[in-house]
């Protein structure tokens, strides 16, 4: 009785909802309710003809005794249960038509595989031949002479010997009459046959003395001497040598796995293991160039438990770290593995040309293929309505994974493509032509350009959301840009791709740094839905570097190699490290390979596609002469420079809010003060903290020689302070001067 099912689906007491709900089992309850739920139960189990009677729904559903609802099934599967049960073997089934037969490349990847093991096997035997030859003719004397043994053992039919000898003991003379007599009858049969076999042989040895050609005398005498070296073998020996797989080819069996995760220091399973108790869920398969395993974990055990030692499992099963990727099913549960073996490391695997190389475009409201996982197959990124953020460890190809996602803006004519390249190596040379600003390197030049880029998109996402808002419902149902908007040209909704190579040069300048950040974090916040996508790549993860407005705000986050725990949780976010996400076990030579989140509902392993300086520039020019076709080459592209400014004089408008009665003054005053006197122009301002308003105010006097310094000032809550900020008659001073100096030029 205490086999039956519990914790089925029942329907309770909120309209609709289908609760599962915990029953007492039947041993659980007190004796007399146990004696009646037994005679239920007896009713509803099936008669001696198999046929069940079922209870009615809900009579079924809420049998109350004493007190106490009994709700187990009886064995009639309520529709919602079977549902998901053909929904959860529909997730495990192998697929129809094997992974490697669905595509020309995974089929000739098969081909060719199969072709360089029976190559590899061949040219083994091949060489090994005279060994053979050799161990064959060194044993056929002892193939002769066990030949002779055992042939005199038949005919003396030995087999029978224990039988007759037994009837001896026993005194059973009628038995051993028939023993013997029947002794005697094989032991003459045997000779006879021997006899003709011998006589064949001889026969057949002089006629190919006598009348076959030299060849064929050879070939017997060899194949004789062959079959005998065969026979002259011992058990244990071998005549072919096995080669040693080379670990690529070795296939993953049940035995391996079990034994692999027994051994990787998880008690739970480790047991399991022991037991043979490890459930495999659907049979071990190939599934791209490698092996993949279904396993259901021992209840309790995660997915993420087993990520977390992939170096032990990788031990375990003696491949390499980079061959082996247990991964989560968050579709199916927590427990639910798939250890997927590579034949060889992620790095070495051939990677297929990116599909955009040679032809074709992208648009940026559809996928478009970033990189190949760890089974070869080509990961779409959508990034329309998301932004990046892409870090590592420097020199492990966080540029280069930009630039496949740049390379794709650049391939769809609408986008507008703004670029800071803040390495100042010409990484993002190729994509010059058909940017709308560019800048590269780290100098206050550039990054003065960065920043004035960042006001000017804050800005553009202003006026997007006013267009936005004023759109007729029927146009904008979703108060967000759609490709039909954006394709209208007049409504300047085009998509808008700001990227930021080496984003810490910006953000972590003393004087740019905190304005910088404001307006990216309002971009990153606001941009998706007005069209506006923002692209960040760094190799200092850190608060200061990338505040934490702007990395809560990347929907894609592409980490490759990185030292640790914090620096994983930095980029892929709180818990990503614990979930059992490990860029930190990426090796040296792992370059380009990332863990991304964002792209699928479980973290994704992804190799970008490589795309070196060449192929990059052929990509360039497709994408200008798609642009020029479009009529869309604007800004740097084609020599233009950013449209000045609105017209202002910074000093003219510091005398506009300072008055004389004020010697001194913070900076962080007068910022505040003239975001509120020309928002259009010192709008951004307005959002910054004191020490922001500080910073962003020393920047802007800079240029005009204003001197900064200390001043001491009074708080709102009148106590004194000293505080960053600047003299009024220094400002007086400089306007004078260039009074003068106008009026002298004329
Ligand atoms: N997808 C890839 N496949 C193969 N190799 C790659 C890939 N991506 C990058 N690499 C290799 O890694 C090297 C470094 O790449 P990249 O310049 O993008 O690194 P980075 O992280 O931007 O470096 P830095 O921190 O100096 O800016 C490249 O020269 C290239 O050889």
């Amino acid at each position: 009785m205490s086999a039956l099912p519990i914790d089925e689906p029942t329907e309770n007491a909120i309209e609709g909802v289908v609760m599962p709900l915990r029953l007492p089992r039947v041993e659980e309850l007190p004796a007399p309710a146990a004696e009646a739920v037994a005679e239920k139960l007896e009713d509803s189990l099936p008669d001696e003809g198999g046929n069940l009677e079922v209870l009615p729904d809900d009579e079924q559903a809420a049998e109350v005794l004493e007190g106490r609802v009994l709700v187990d099934q009886a064995a009639s599967v309520p529709t919602t249960h079977r549902l998901a049960v053909l929904r959860d073997l529909r997730t495990d089934r192998p697929p129809v038509i094997p992974m490697w037969l669905r595509s020309r490349e995974a089929a000739a990847e098969r081909l060719r595989w199969e072709a360089e093991h029976a190559g590899y096997v061949c040219a083994y035997h091949t060489l090994r031949v005279p060994a053979y030859a050799g161990r064959l003719l060194r044993r056929s004397p002892r193939g002769l002479a066990w030949l002779v043994r055992d042939v005199a053992r038949w005919v003396r039919d030995v087999e029978t010997a224990p039988l007759r000898a037994g009837t001896i003991q026993r005194n059973a003379t009628g038995e051993y009459l028939l023993v013997a007599r029947e002794h005697k009858t094989r032991v003459r049969g045997r000779l006879i046959q021997v006899g003709i076999a011998a006589l064949v042989a001889v026969v057949g040895g002089l006629l190919v003395n006598v009348a076959a050609p030299g060849w064929a005398q050879w070939g017997s005498l060899a194949a004789v001497l062959a079959l005998l070296g065969k026979y002259g073998t011992p058990r244990d020996k071998q005549v072919f040598d096995r080669p040693v797989m080379p670990a690529r080819v070795q296939r993953l069996t049940s035995d391996v796995v079990e034994r692999a995760l027994g051994a990787i220091g998880i008690a739970e399973l480790a047991k399991a293991a022991a037991k043979h108790e490890i459930e495999f869920i659907a049979p071990i398969r190939e599934d791209g160039p490698g092996w993949r395993a279904d396993v259901n974990l021992p209840f309790g055990v995660t997915a993420a438990d087993v990520m977390e030692v992939r170096n032990r499992l990788a031990s375990a099963l003696r491949r390499p770290l980079g061959a082996v990727w247990p991964e989560p099913v968050s579709e199916a549960h927590p427990g639910r593995l798939v250890l997927w073996v590579g034949h060889e490391e992620m790095r070495k695997q051939a990677q297929p040309a990116w599909p955009l190389l040679k032809a074709g475009r992208a648009d940026l409201f559809q996928a478009f293929p970033y990189g190949t996982d760890n089974r070869g197959r080509w990961i779409p990124v959508e990034l329309m309505f998301g932004n990046a953020l892409i870090a590592s460890m420097p020199r492990y190809g966080k540029t280069f994974a930009l630039r496949v996602l740049l390379m794709a803006c650049a391939l769809d004519p609408s986008a507008e493509l703004r670029l800071w390249e803040l390495k100042g190596t010409g990484d993002l040379k190729s994509l010059e032509q058909v940017a709308h600003r560019y800048g590269s390197g780290a100098s206050e030049e550039v990054l003065a350009r960065a920043l004035a880029d960042l006001r000017e998109v804050f800005a553009e996402l202003e006026r997007r959301a006013e267009v936005i808002n004023d759109l007729p419902a029927d146009l904008c149902p979703e108060f967000k840009v759609t490709r039909q908007l954006a394709d209208t040209r007049a409504l300047g909704l085009h998509p808008l791709v700001l990227a930021i190579d080496e984003c810490q040069e910006l953000f972590a300048h003393e004087e740019f740094g905190p304005e910088a950040a404001k307006l990216a974090t309002a971009i990153i916040k606001r941009g998706p839905a007005l069209g506006i996508i923002m692209l960040l790549a760094t190799q200092r993860p850190d608060r200061k570097s990338l505040p934490t407005g702007i990395s809560a705000n990347a929907g894609i986050r592409i980490c490759l190699r990185v030292m640790g725990q914090v620096e994983t949780d930095m980029i892929l976010g709180t818990g990503a490290h614990k979930s059992g996400i490990r860029p930190s076990l990426f090796t040296r030579n792992d370059k380009g390979i990332s863990w991304t989140v964002g792209l699928a509902d479980d973290p994704l392993l992804a190799k970008a596609a490589y795309l070196d300086a060449k192929t990059s520039d052929q990509i360039a020019k497709r994408a200008r002469e798609l642009r020029e076709q479009a009529g869309t080459l604007s800004g740097h592209a084609i020599g233009e420079q950013p449209a000045p400014a609105i017209e202002h004089d910074l000093l003219a408008d510091v005398l506009a809010v300072v008055g004389p009665e004020e010697e001194k003054i913070w900076n962080s005053r007068v910022a505040a003060r003239l975001a509120e006197l020309r928002p259009s122009v010192y709008g951004q301002w307005s959002g910054l903290d004191d020490a922001e308003r500080t910073a962003a105010m020393t920047a802007a006097l800079r240029p005009f020689g204003v001197q900064v310094g200390q001043v001491w000032g009074q708080l709102d809550s009148g106590d004194g302070a000293n505080r960053r900020g600047f003299a009024r008659a220094d400002v007086v001073r400089l306007v004078s001067e260039r009074r003068r100096v106008r009026a002298a030029a004329g």
